[in-house]
């Protein structure tokens, strides 16, 4: 530059300058050569990069003029040049709108002007009207020229044989810069090129030690982060020191790896205003979305530019970060000894914030964020589990102490509704048939106000084959079924109407087990849930309930073999009493024959007989006769129970099942089950319960009262009565349909009065029990007492008799019976005769028709009956006593 200088003064004044001249030129050079020289000496001590171009400036000032300067460094990899140095306070162009944009602007180096200056071993000059519109020209022209600048000089700044960027002056006058000051700048090029590559250097020096020291924080940081929040401050107080981003995500895979989801999303992110935000950070996404599938594919960061999407297809949290301003993200998947599970995305409002610099700060904070990350999975993990066993271990507690369903519903209730905030929509058990399942246990709120759907719900029980049912038995774990999906799927069932009334996203059906054995399933509303606990809870309601039902069964049992033991007394006491049938005569034969026919057999029998003639000895004798006689044989007498209770005696109830149910019952018809049914007094059955038994009879199977399954029975049917079933029949007292069914095989039992011969066997018979029963020594009846009995009409038959000597042995005291006591002795009847005469025929009439009632034991009609007696129709008996005025008080109290 000096020779350069003297070569000037020296070439264009060849001696012939007058003395003065040449000492202001030596002057001028020498401050020249000042200026020159304290410039290259500053230069060399220049540290901070603003400083130079400031230095710089000031010094050329002193020389020449120009309004301002800047350097521009060359970016190779993308072939562009940026501003490295400013003068911002000498540049007349920082108020413009477009300042801050071009400080920070990569300008191409493939156009025109730049590569004039590229080509060029010196500054090259330009004036901006002319080059500033050119194709390709860069935009910093017309902006300088739009402050008032109107010509550049540009300079390559290069070192060791490399141009590393530019050198720009500006003046905003034209012919500023002539060719000594071309000369001059060209001299000191070198000098700022090796400036600004020391200040490339230190700066990069100083970088990097920022970032060791950045880094080395973070991962000291890292290791203390002991859960996400933790780890959020890390990433966005250390992390956002190197690298320029506005937010940033977390994402981890799930188990199976096919979806991922936020595990940390950044309080910073604007996409928090929208109101799907909390559904974008909580959705599961495919990995393979055209995003992360992107990332994973790659070993390096992904850097990509959000605008080059199409916003229609990309995944709801991309979208909503598009809209809120975000235009590029980097994503990387973060390493991991197994399954890579954790990615970090960092986002930037602008194209090309991420730069090479940004990618190696994060390939190298990668690991440690992957091992913070696991770190808090394992530590959630951890504490989740043992969560989820104090949980678990409450409770068990509660359910331990279950014993019945309503203790299950309360302990079940309290601990999904209250503390995880979950309904229970359905419990259903499998039926003993294997095949369905009835509802056990639901949330009534569910239900309310929708009784008659729910009704139907209840009311049919659900196939083990049902679609979802059969999905959740066959599954080992809790199967989560998206009730929106359901819906869109076109499944009908009743349920679904419900699932949609709760308002929660998913539903969960779990099989309920005890060891491999399917017990039913376990249906909960709720948005989300943890399968593991979930499992743990199915685990323990499935005991509880395995438990409920064992011991209702063992109640059940209890109750039946209480049942069973009354039977059983009843039955010793009969057995002792009737040990033996005692008769022989003709009739009595018959009636031994038709037992032996139909004994084996599983036919229904109809004994019918008048009162006391031994019906129901008959019927536990075919009972006794039959294959069944192992079990007990079950006696109800129809004429015994109220009309309101008959079915709930004869076919059981349920608890609840009408007001005073409060337990359940077992039916008669099922305690016979396998066994005979005695139903005695059949006629006395009200109509309604005779349709209810037909039906049991021809169906075998049974419902209890107010119970929604079918018991399946296999019962004998032995019926008996003392009425005139076809009378009844006409009557329309009687159902034929149930006569027919019954009347399989009649048993006609004959009045004693028919069966003279068996008289004193029977009285015999019973002299012998009774005498042996009080304590007497009666063992004979006199022939008086035996002709007596056999002129005796015997209108209570067997059982009268029976009742006449137990009180005749009692009232004697010798051994052998001389006396009964029958209700009207005949010679008392011969001695009436004598009055006969004295009375009104009428009156005879009344007495005689009194003491035939009286006979009968007051029974008007029907077999034994007093008009069968007095060969009258039953209606003309009745017109008689209403013309006779006789009143029941005068044939019942004698
Ligand atoms: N052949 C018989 N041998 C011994 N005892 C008999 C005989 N027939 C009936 N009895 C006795 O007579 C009583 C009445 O018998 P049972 O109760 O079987 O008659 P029933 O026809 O069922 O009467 P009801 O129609 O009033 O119920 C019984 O206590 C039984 O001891």
């Amino acid at each position: 530059m000096k020779n350069s200088k003297s070569e000037i003064v020296v070439e264009s004044q060849p001696g012939n300058n007058s003395i003065d001249t040449l000492r202001d030129q030596i002057e001028s050079y020498e401050r020249e050569r000042k200026i020159l020289l304290d410039l290259s000496n500053d230069i060399t001590k220049v540290r901070k990069k603003n400083d130079l171009i400031a230095l710089f400036s000031s010094r050329i000032k002193g020389l020449f003029y120009f309004t301002h300067a800047i350097v521009t460094l060359i970016d190779e990899t993308n072939e562009t040049y940026t501003p490295f140095l400013l003068d911002h306070s000498a540049s007349p162009i920082k108020n413009h709108s477009e300042y801050s944009e071009l400080i920070q602007a990569h300008f191409s180096l493939n156009e025109p002007f730049i590569n004039q200056v590229l080509g060029s071993d010196g500054p090259e000059c330009f004036l901006l009207d002319e080059i500033m519109d050119k194709p390709g020209s860069p935009k910093f022209l017309r902006v300088n020229y739009e402050e008032g600048i109107r010509e550049i000089l540009m300079t390559p700044l290069r070192s060791k044989m490399q141009t590393i960027g530019f050198l720009h002056m500006y003046s905003d006058r034209k012919d500023s810069f002539g060719a000594e000051f071309k000369t001059i700048i060209k001299g000191i090029a070198p000098q700022i090129s090796s400036a600004v590559s020391n200040i490339i250097k230190n700066e990069e020096i100083a970088y990097k030690e920022n970032v060791n020291e950045v880094l080395l924080s973070l991962s000291n940081e890292m290791v203390t982060v002991r859960d996400r929040k933790d780890l959020l401050k890390v990433i966005n107080f250390g992390l956002k020191k190197l690298i320029p981003f506005t937010h940033s995500v977390m994402t981890v895979l799930d188990d199976s790896g096919e979806t991922y989801n936020a595990f940390l999303t950044d309080d910073d992110s604007r996409a928090k205003e929208f109101s799907k935000y909390t559904e974008a950070i909580s959705n599961p996404y495919p990995v393979n979305d055209g995003i992360y599938d992107k990332a994973a594919q790659s070993e390096k960061p992904v850097v990509l530019n959000m605008k080059s999407f199409d916003i229609s297809k990309v995944p709801l949290w991309f979208r909503l970060n598009y809209v809120a301003g975000a235009r590029e993200m980097v994503i990387k998947i973060l390493p991991d000894e197994g399954i890579a599970k954790h990615s970090i995305i960092l986002f930037a409002n602008k194209e090309n914030t991420f730069d090479k610099k940004s990618i190696n700060i994060i390939e190298r904070i990668s690991s440690q964020l992957s091992t913070a990350a696991s770190n808090i999975s394992a530590n959630e993990e951890i504490l989740s589990k043992e969560e989820e066993k104090s949980f678990l271990l409450d409770f068990s507690q509660d359910i331990a102490g279950v014993r019945t369903k309503d203790d299950l519903e309360k302990a079940i209730s309290s601990v999904l509704q209250s503390v995880l905030n979950i309904r229970l929509s359905m419990i259903r058990i499998i039926e003993d048939d294997g095949l369905t399942l009835s509802p056990y246990m639901y949330d009534k709120h569910m239900f309310y106000g929708e009784e008659p759907i729910f009704k139907e719900l209840a009311s049919k029980n659900i196939g083990i084959d049902e679609y979802l049912t059969a999905k959740v038995l066959n599954s080992k774990h809790p199967v989560i079924f998206n009730i929106e999906e359901e819906d869109r799927k076109g499944n009908s069932a009743k349920y679904l109407y419900f699932w949609k009334k709760a308002g929660l996203k998913n539903a969960y059906g779990a099989a309920l087990r005890v060891g491999n054995q399917n017990l039913g399933t376990l249906w909960l509303l709720t948005d989300e849930v943890n399968l593991t606990l979930l499992k743990g809870i199915c685990a323990q309601i499935s005991i509880a309930i395995s438990n409920i039902r064992a011991n209702e069964k063992v109640l059940t049992y209890k109750q039946l073999l209480e049942v069973e033991n009354d039977h059983l007394k009843e039955q010793i006491q009969t057995i002792y009493n009737f040990s033996e049938i005692v008769g022989n005569g003709e009739e009595m034969q018959k009636v031994y024959h038709l037992i032996s026919l139909v004994a084996e057999s599983k036919s229904s029998v109809l004994l019918l007989g008048e009162t006391g003639t031994g019906k129901e000895l008959i019927a536990r004798a075919i009972h006794n006769a039959s294959p069944r006689k192992n079990k007990l044989m079950i006696k109800v007498n129809c004429a015994a129970l109220p009309a309101n209770l008959i079915e709930s005696e004869l076919f059981g109830h349920e608890k609840g099942a009408f007001t005073g149910a409060t337990d359940r019952r077992i039916g008669k018809f099922e305690l016979a089950n396998n066994s005979t049914l005695f139903l005695d007094e059949i006629g006395e059955m009200p109509l309604e319960a005779q349709v209810k038994l037909l039906r049991v009879i021809q169906e075998k199977e049974l419902e209890r009262v107010g119970g929604k399954t079918t018991i399946s029975v296999d019962v004998r049917i032995i019926a008996a009565t003392n009425r005139d079933l076809e009378e009844e029949i006409k009557a329309g007292r009687f159902r034929s349909d149930l006569f027919y069914r019954l009347n399989v095989f009649p048993i006609n039992l004959p009045p004693l009065r028919d069966r003279v011969e068996d008289i004193a066997p029977l009285a015999n018979f019973f002299v012998g029990r009774y005498s042996k029963n009080a304590g007497r020594k009666v063992n004979s009846i006199s022939p008086k007492v035996i002709q007596e009995l056999k002129s005796y009409l015997w209108p209570g038959n067997v059982r009268e008799l029976e009742h006449l000597i137990e009180r005749s042995v009692l009232l004697s005291s010798e051994t052998v019976l001389r006396e009964v006591h029958l209700p009207k002795d005949r010679s008392e009847t011969k001695n009436q005769e004598v009055d006969l005469a004295n009375r009104t025929l009428e009156e005879v009439e009344r007495s005689y028709i009194i003491e035939i009632i009286k006979r009968c034991s007051g029974k008007l009609s029907g077999r034994g009956g007093a008009a069968e007696y007095l060969d009258i129709p039953a209606t003309t008996l009745h017109s008689k006593i209403k013309k006779l005025e006789i009143h029941k008080s005068e044939y019942f109290s004698a």
